[in-house]
């Protein structure tokens, strides 16, 4: 499956370029309809029932019409009401319902009544203000009837370039997208408001997409894979990158579990640095670990100066004291690869500038989740995909967003959805894992934005293959048998 994902704007290039080489809009409607009716009669498979199709105004509508068409020619009863005057219709939607030999009632609440399947064709990328009115009626009363509901192109008063809802939406069984995906379908809310997402092939060729300055892909293997570092038989554990991990006196899990994704990762060496009180907890915890006792921010920096020491992770049970604050800007300033998680959002709340100022770029991930990203970047305008490009730009790092639908953003504004991640991974020390995973990749020497996008997916797989019940502790064992399983 092609990773891209296109933006509104983007889908309305490709249909031109389509045209422009050919294909007619009627073509790419017919496709898209049929490919509608096809998502409908595969909700009853013991043979139709009474469909009720709600058209809207464009060409989301036209879909609708062509839908229509092919059900009942197949021997299905439906039932079309139209949002609007069909005089009204112009172009392909135009031609669509003139094509549509059957009754087109007034879209009311009502034509719901006795619908087994209903079609939500009212909006679709064409959506330009919030739903209300008859519309939100319409929408509300569908959501409320419990029956199945296959939305076109996207949940109608679902936004198709950030998933947001605007005004309404209701939960869709299958949603019907054409060509590539949108942003609506990968990003919530409107992700869990499209039920099952199936994108349809309706004759754009491609090619189109070479033309195009894709920057939002569907994280994947496919996206990474060829960046993952690769093993030679002559390597030794100086090849794959010495990890340094500066290990909390209290909270000393977080530190042990990422020290171990990294090791789980590949990484060759592993250093934690912790307070001479700390030490016996981490040296009995892993013998595979190098623990080194470190009085104050002084001792990190000596263990600094070995340049093999080159990607470092701060923040997990770190202590948002003055001790991280140092230890931060001093390795920030060292000119290495490195992961900022957890208490790193506390320590530097509202104060990005010291980052900056102290050398955050590319070569370091941040990895808040929702709560964290405010703690550091304050309260940004607009959906969760604009604030996290916002705040990779700012920054000048790889951002991770984390939640369900982890964004992997670069500043330069690239952007990798994340889609695998089970809801079984929001359990205790799933984040220090997930920040101990990227910092093996890290010290293995593969580029931050791939490191960043390969952990979250990888995480998000661990999370799979456990399931439910899963500990932390769980999801670094299964680390290797994943990398076996990726064939790059
Ligand atoms: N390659 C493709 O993706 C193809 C997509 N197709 C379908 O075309 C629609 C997009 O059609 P468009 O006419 O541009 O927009 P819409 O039908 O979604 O809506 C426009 C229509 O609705 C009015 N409107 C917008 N917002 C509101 C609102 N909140 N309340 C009331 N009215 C609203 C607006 O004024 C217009 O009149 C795409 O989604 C696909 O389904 C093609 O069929 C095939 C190729
Ligand atoms: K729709």
């Amino acid at each position: 499956m092609a990773a891209e994902i296109l933006t509104v704007a983007q889908m309305y290039a490709a249909d031109r370029a389509a045209m422009a080489a050919g294909i007619s809009g009627p073509t790419l409607m017919e496709a898209a309809g049929r490919a509608v009716a096809r998502a409908v009669r595969s909700l009853s498979p013991d043979g139709p029932v009474p469909v009720t199709i709600l058209c809207g105004p464009g060409n989301n509508g036209g879909d609708g019409f062509v839908a229509a068409r092919h059900l009942r020619a197949a021997g299905w009863p439906v039932r079309v009401g139209l949002l609007g005057e069909k005089s009204a219709l112009a172009g392909d939607a135009g031609w669509a319902a003139a094509a549509w030999a059957g009754p087109v009632l007034p879209a009311t609440v009502r034509l719901l009544d006795g619908a087994g399947i209903i079609v939500d064709a009212l909006f679709g990328a064409g959506l330009n203000r919030p739903v209300g009115g008859v519309a939100l009626d319409l929408i509300m009363a569908m959501a409320g009837t419990g029956k199945p509901i296959v939305a076109v192109d996207v949940p109608s008063g679902i936004n198709g370039d950030d998933g947001t809802v605007r005004g309404g939406a209701a939960p869709a069984t299958i949603t019907v997208g054409f060509f590539r995906p949108k942003p609506a379908h990968y990003l919530y809310p409107g992700r869990g408001l499209c039920g099952r997402v199936e994108i349809a092939d309706i004759g754009i060729p491609d090619a189109v997409v070479n033309d195009m300055d894709v920057d939002i892909l569907i994280n994947g293997p496919s996206v990474w894979g060829r960046a993952l570092p690769r093993r030679a038989a002559t390597d030794h554990k100086y090849h794959r990158g010495h990890a340094l991990v500066l290990g909390g006196t209290i909270m000393t899990g977080a530190a042990r579990l990422a020290a171990r994704a990294a090791l789980r990762m590949g990484a060759g060496l592993v250093t934690v640095a912790c307070a001479p009180s700390a030490h016996m907890t981490y040296s009995l915890s892993m013998p595979s670990l190098i623990v080194q006792p470190i009085d104050d921010a002084g001792g990190f920096d000596a263990l600094l100066s070995d340049t093999r020491r080159n990607a470092v992770l701060l923040g997990p049970g770190a202590g948002s004291g003055p001790l991280l604050r140092k230890v931060t800007l001093s390795a920030l300033a060292a000119n290495r690869a490195g992961v900022l998680d957890a208490d790193i959002f506390t320590c530097f709340a509202g104060d990005l500038a010291s980052l900056r100022r102290a050398g955050l770029n590319g070569d370091w991930i941040m990895t808040p989740h929702e709560g964290e990203f405010r703690r550091l970047f304050g309260d940004l305008p607009g959906s969760r995909a604009e604030r996290a490009r916002r705040a990779a730009s700012d920054s000048g790092a790889i951002l991770v967003m984390k939640g369900p639908d982890t964004l992997i953003v670069h500043p330069d504004g690239r952007m990798r959805i994340n889609h695998n991640a089970p809801p079984c991974l929001a359990t205790a020390g799933s984040g220090d894992v997930l920040a101990g995973m990227i910092l093996g990749l890290l010290a293995q020497g593969m580029g931050a934005f791939d490191a960043a996008a390969a952990g979250v997916w990888w995480h998000g797989e661990a999370g799979r293959r456990c399931g439910a019940g899963l500990i932390a502790e769980d999801l670094t064992e299964i680390i290797p048998a994943i990398r076996r399983d990726i064939l790059f």
